[in-house]
């Protein structure tokens, strides 16, 4: 537990690691068409289908020739035309050539294509340079990819482009992992919802917004149940129903405040596994189960629930989704500021990153920092991840830089 830990913060990547030991990926699949794949995941191997390209074929307009024949400058008699899709049928005698398009599939006797800019036509006789190479402009049946061939494995996320290679193979439906079913809950007293009139000491409930649209670019089945007021029995009642959940989100309630009942209902309906970790924002960030639920306890502050959110509850729903996936890549940058930092916690600090006109990565914090400050995320493209143990930094110095990722931007 955190109490292991000189400052009683667990760090992050012991946080993370935890979670993906925990984490075990949703059973159950489903069959869905390729046009509603993207995002999904491979749930069977996805072997392929035929020889792609299935025919050899010509990878120029121009005029399909026996090499032999051209040896030296040589005119050929063009005797017909392979088109894509039309293919030429008919024998091809020495001295002859056909008329060839791009993507037409290469009739016996043909080797090699020469562009048409290469040669000259005059009528039906085509004229030639010397120097045709066996083969030149033709793709061969299965250079791409061969018949069996193992194309995606269980656990792959399916890309734009997968769509178009699937679609290419003449694949119209894939078997993909169930969408997790998750429970996304904000508490607090004083939230309302945006489009009501503000009473005092009310603020709009933005973290389940916020969060709702970051979860939809995932592939899950998110339920939103709203806000739960600061009462322990609206907390049981909505945290019984949540438990049947694959994974449940909540914002707010997990610190030491007098109203913080999240944690404390969750200890007592079901479990936690840690609590407090070392990075700002989101310090107080709890995961636990709750019956059948994976339970990630985000902090209210709204900068905090997206970081947390995006840095531990996503790696873990990523994993619950069946996927399987890398951590992701930082780069490093140069800071144009000084930025104030107290060893202890891994910041992740909200900026804007970009190229000088000499061309070094240069990057720039968004400004005031507090983890209520939503508009320092909304105007970022990337975190400066300033480790634990740094303290401030100066101008100029190295920074290490998450840019933002689909999930964010
Ligand atoms: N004595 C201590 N106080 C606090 C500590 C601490 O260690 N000791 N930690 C601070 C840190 S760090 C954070 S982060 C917050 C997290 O507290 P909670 O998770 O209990 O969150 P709340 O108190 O419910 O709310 C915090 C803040 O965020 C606003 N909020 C909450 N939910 C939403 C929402 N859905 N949409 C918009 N804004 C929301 C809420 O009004 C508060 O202003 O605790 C510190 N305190
Ligand atoms: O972690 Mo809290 O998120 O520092 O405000």
């Amino acid at each position: 537990m955190a109490d292991c830990y000189s400052n009683g913060l667990m760090p992050l990547a012991e946080g993370i690691r935890i979670l993906l030991d925990k984490v075990m990926a949703v059973s159950g699949n489903e069959l869905v068409p390729l046009a509603k794949a993207t995002g999904r995941i491979v749930a069977q191997a996805i072997d392929c289908p035929i020889n792609v390209p299935p025919a050899n074929n010509s990878a120029m307009d121009g005029y399909g020739v026996r090499s032999n024949d051209c040896n030296a400058a040589v005119t050929l008699t063009c005797v017909g035309e392979a088109l894509a899709g039309q293919p030429y049928v008919g024998a091809i005698e020495a001295g002859q050539c056909i008329r060839i398009m791009t993507g037409a599939i290469i009739p016996d006797g043909i080797d090699a294509v020469v562009m048409q800019e290469n040669v000259t036509r005059d009528q039906q006789q085509v004229t030639l340079n010397a120097g045709v190479k066996s083969g030149q402009n033709i793709r061969l049946a299965g250079e791409d990819l061969t018949s069996g061939q193992l194309l995606f494995e269980p656990g792959h996320r399916i890309k734009p482009a997968d769509i178009g290679l699937l679609a290419s193979l003449g694949i119209a439906t894939v078997t993909v992992k169930r969408k997790p079913k998750v429970a996304l809950l904000s508490n607090g007293d004083e939230l309302v919802e945006p489009g009501q009139p503000l009473a005092s000491g009310q603020i709009y409930e933005s973290n389940r917004y916020a969060l709702a649209a970051m979860l939809k670019r995932l592939p899950l089945d998110v339920d939103e149940f709203g806000i739960i007021p600061d009462q322990p029995q609206s907390i049981r009642q909505a945290f019984s129903t949540a438990s049947e959940y694959d994974a449940v989100i909540s914002s707010g309630g997990v610190s030491v405040g007098d109203a913080d009942y999240i944690k404390q209902i969750l200890e007592e309906m079901g479990q936690i596994d840690f609590w407090k970790l070392a990075i700002k924002p989101g310090k107080p960030f709890a995961y636990g189960r709750l019956g059948n639920a994976h339970y990630f306890g985000l902090p209210g502050n709204p900068v905090s629930a997206m970081v947390t959110c995006h840095q531990l509850a996503v790696p873990a729903l990523r994993q619950l989704t069946g996927e399987h996936s890398e951590p992701p890549l930082t780069i490093t940058a140069t800071t144009t500021e000084a930025i104030r930092k107290r060893p202890g916690r891994l910041d992740f600090q909200r900026g804007v990153a970009q190229r000088s006109e000499d061309g070094r990565l240069l990057v720039t914090t968004t400004g005031r920092q507090g983890s209520g400050i939503m508009s320092s995320l909304s105007n970022a493209n990337c975190f400066l991840v300033l480790e634990q143990e740094r303290g401030n930094i100066e101008a100029g110095e190295q920074v290490e830089v998450l840019l933002f990722d689909q999930l964010l931007s």
